[in-house]
């Protein structure tokens, strides 16, 4: 089928690479034998580029976002992710599930990595509550999370990501929970504040919607064990309003797109290991 965004190509040679994934590779010890989770995934992408990551369940999503946080080693391959001259982390994660600690406000949850690098008291909530600003959550900076709705929650969890000033942002499914008009709202802000922030974003959902509304690039990947099976452009520009884009024709012919190709591997099941 013609890619209605264009592909492009997994070996990204800009200049301005933010990060590569080369030839990686992943198996997990299930029972008696080492199941491959991700075979052989190799891509790049440039500083400041949304790159959306869709494919069926179980294919190894949420293990190459672990790998790129460091929080999972590869067993093959080489993770590249561009040094940071400033100190700041490299990369920082934003987890499905509601990730805050409830034993904390809302400003000590947002100032937590800063906390934890070792910045100031008087620095710490300054940049924690102009983070609170950003996500709206102003008036909430002594509330804690039992007294939040599962969007503020988030809210709360994503200026604790920003509030790090880190290169690369790893979003693990931060909406799946969410009703749709406050998914919506998020998605607008995530879309505006890694924009105006220049922040290279690498994001995992099951929603080809939210894919397309987010992405600058959509990467595909195949059933476990997972592969790259395509890397499509999205045209649309940013800053984007991610409800307006909806109504492009050429969002129905990308939908469209990427739900033949998620179908097929669905429809095919497991490959051989
Ligand atoms: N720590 C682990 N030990 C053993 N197996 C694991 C471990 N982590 C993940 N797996 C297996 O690796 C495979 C991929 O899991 P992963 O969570 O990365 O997939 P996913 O694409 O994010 O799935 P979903 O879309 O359902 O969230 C699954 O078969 C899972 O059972």
């Amino acid at each position: 089928m013609a890619g209605t965004g264009g592909t492009t190509s997994t070996g990204v040679t800009g200049s301005r690479l933010a990060l590569r994934v080369e030839s990686v590779s992943k198996r997990f010890r299930q029972g008696q034998r080492d199941l491959l989770t991700l075979d052989n995934v190799s891509f790049g992408l440039e500083v400041g580029r949304f790159l959306v990551i869709v494919g069926p369940s179980g294919c190894g999503k949420t293990t190459l976002l672990r790998i790129l946080a460091g929080l999972e080693r590869q067993d093959e391959g080489q993770i590249w992710i561009r040094p940071n001259a400033d100190g700041h982390p490299a990369a920082a994660m934003v987890f499905q599930e509601q990730s805050v600690f409830p034993w904390m406000t809302v400003r000590d949850n947002v100032a937590y990595g800063l906390a934890l690098r070792g910045v100031g008291r008087r620095e710490r909530s300054q940049v924690a509550e102009r983070w609170i600003r950003s996500v709206g959550l102003e008036g909430f900076e002594r509330a804690y999370p039992h007294q939040l709705s599962g969007g503020m929650k988030q809210r709360v969890s994503i200026a604790r990501a920003f509030a790090v000033d880190p290169d690369v942002l790893l979003m693990d499914e931060p909406f799946s929970a969410l009703d749709e008009q406050t998914r919506t709202i998020l998605q607008q802000e995530v879309s505006s504040l890694s924009e105006q922030q220049q922040k290279t974003v690498v994001f995992v959902t099951h929603s080809i919607d939210e894919a397309i509304t987010l992405g600058d690039e959509v990467l595909v990947m195949t059933h476990r064990p997972g592969r790259v099976k395509r890397l499509i452009s999205v045209p649309f520009p940013r800053p984007r309003d991610v409800v307006g884009v909806r109504a492009n024709p050429q969002y129905g012919e990308l939908y469209e797109e990427i739900w033949q190709l998620i179908a097929e591997e669905v429809q095919h099941g497991p490959r051989e290991e």
